[in-house]
């Protein structure tokens, strides 16, 4: 069976196609700039070098088409025919309280979907623009979508809910859902395989800290809470979203700028974490090579950045009554080990001891912590696209059945 993933965001297109009898991948790349000038695609090639292609994309319609034309080209792709693919599956951030499994997509599943494009602003719309696409260029292949929040549905009602009047929960559907699921499901399960060690026995905190970055508390197997809220816009600093800030925070610069709520989200989401303190950039190694050369807002950026990643660590700890591993993983977790080292410094009556050689190293399953740390500390590169792919399989051969 042929499984294509995509991940469709605001103005971008990931994707890989699997092969599912051994799980390889076929073919793998990225569009960038969707709907912006200078749009392009990079594509890893067999000998897993890589190249850019520019191409106009005015929209995800045609981002898919070009991504779908790659895929069967000779030197790009690996098929013949796009019948090959057998079914598609999609990452979608929101699933609000409409979705908590995966699901093969039906005309009320896209609806569904719709529905929740102002609980995940930047990522919704993306998302439905790839299942259409996919439905025009590629009519009769099954899609199945798979959630960000699905991994996060186990937490408690004390953890979700807001302390706002009840009704607004009834009513509205407020309350924190969280994200990245696929992600801490993924590297929860995977570091006890790592570890030879059964879930159902551990307390983990996992750190997905990439652009967006969510910490998420895994007491044996399940999620108790997770630090992205309603949306993704909540928790942790972020390349260039806020993270926590008192709401008052809001309400008092709309009175005093007359902002109204569309431009102060687009702030919010937009202008401010990392690119907004530093007036540099959102992209965390830009940040890093500004500290390292003195910059002060950069080095501002950096305190702030990791000190909210401990509170959370510490926060879940506490949670969870104690804490057996900390995995970290995505594009900072993966590759940035001044974030671990900070993040990590000063968890000793954790029971947390960093090895600094260890956590000299990029993206490779690999224990961090030093022999005689309590805590394990471990880096494992996730992998949400095979987590979409096997959820994916699975509902298409159930429905075959
Ligand atoms: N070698 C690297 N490759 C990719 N991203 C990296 C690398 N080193 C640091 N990063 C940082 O990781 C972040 C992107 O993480 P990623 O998980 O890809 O985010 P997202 O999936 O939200 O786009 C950026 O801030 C980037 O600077
Ligand atoms: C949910 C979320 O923040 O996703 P991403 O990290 O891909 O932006
Ligand atoms: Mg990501």
């Amino acid at each position: 069976m042929k499984i294509l993933v995509l991940n469709c965001g605001s103005s971008s297109i990931k994707y890989k196609l699997y092969d599912m009898t051994d799980e390889s991948v076929l073919a793998q790349g990225g569009a960038e700039r969707i709907g912006l000038d200078e749009a392009f695609v990079k594509v890893t090639l067999k000998d897993g070098s890589k190249e850019k292609i520019m191409h106009d994309m005015p929209s995800h319609k045609e981002g898919v088409k070009f991504v779908l034309d790659l895929l069967v080209d000779p030197k790009y792709g690996c098929l013949k025919s796009l019948d090959e693919i057998d079914a598609v599956g999609h990452r979608i951030v929101q699933g609000g309280d409409l979705f908590e499994k995966s699901c093969i997509v039906t005309p009320e599943v896209e609806k569904g979907i719709e529905s929740l494009i102002d609980l995940a602003p930047v990522h919704n719309k993306g998302h439905l623009a790839g299942l259409r696409a996919v439905d025009a260029l590629m009519p009769g292949t099954p899609q199945v979508t798979v959630f960000d929040n699905a991994f996060h549905s186990t937490m408690p009602p004390y953890a979700y809910l807001y302390a706002v009047p009840y009704e607004f929960y009834t009513k509205w559907h407020v309350r924190r859902y969280g994200f990245h699921g696929t992600s801490h499901r993924y590297v929860s399960q995977r570091v006890c395989e790592f570890l030879g060690v059964d879930i159902k026995t551990q307390k983990i905190i996992t750190c997905h800290i990439g652009n967006g970055a969510s910490v998420a508390a895994v007491k044996y197997g399940k999620v108790i809470d997770t630090s992205m809220g309603l949306t993704p816009l909540a928790g942790l600093m972020m390349g260039s979203r806020s993270g926590d800030i008192d709401p008052s925070a809001v309400t008092y610069l709309m009175q005093k700028t007359g902002m109204g709520p569309q431009e102060m989200a687009d702030f919010l989401n937009k202008q401010s974490g990392v690119l907004g303190i530093t007036g540099i950039s959102s992209d965390m190694r830009e940040i890093e090579n500004a500290d390292n050369e003195g910059n002060e807002r950069a080095h501002l950026a950096l305190q702030m950045y990791n000190y909210r990643i401990k509170k959370y660590i510490g926060a879940y700890a506490a949670a969870m009554n104690g804490v057996d591993i900390i995995v970290w993983t995505a594009g900072v977790g993966e590759n940035q080990e001044g974030v671990r080292w900070d993040a990590c410094s000063g968890l000793e009556y954790l029971g947390v001891k960093m090895d600094k050689e260890r956590n000299h190293v990029r993206s490779k399953e690999q224990i961090l912590s030093a022999d005689d740390s309590k805590v394990k500390v471990v880096m494992i590169p996730t992998d949400e696209e095979i987590v979409i792919a096997r959820d994916t399989r699975d509902l298409v051969e159930a429905q075959k059945k």
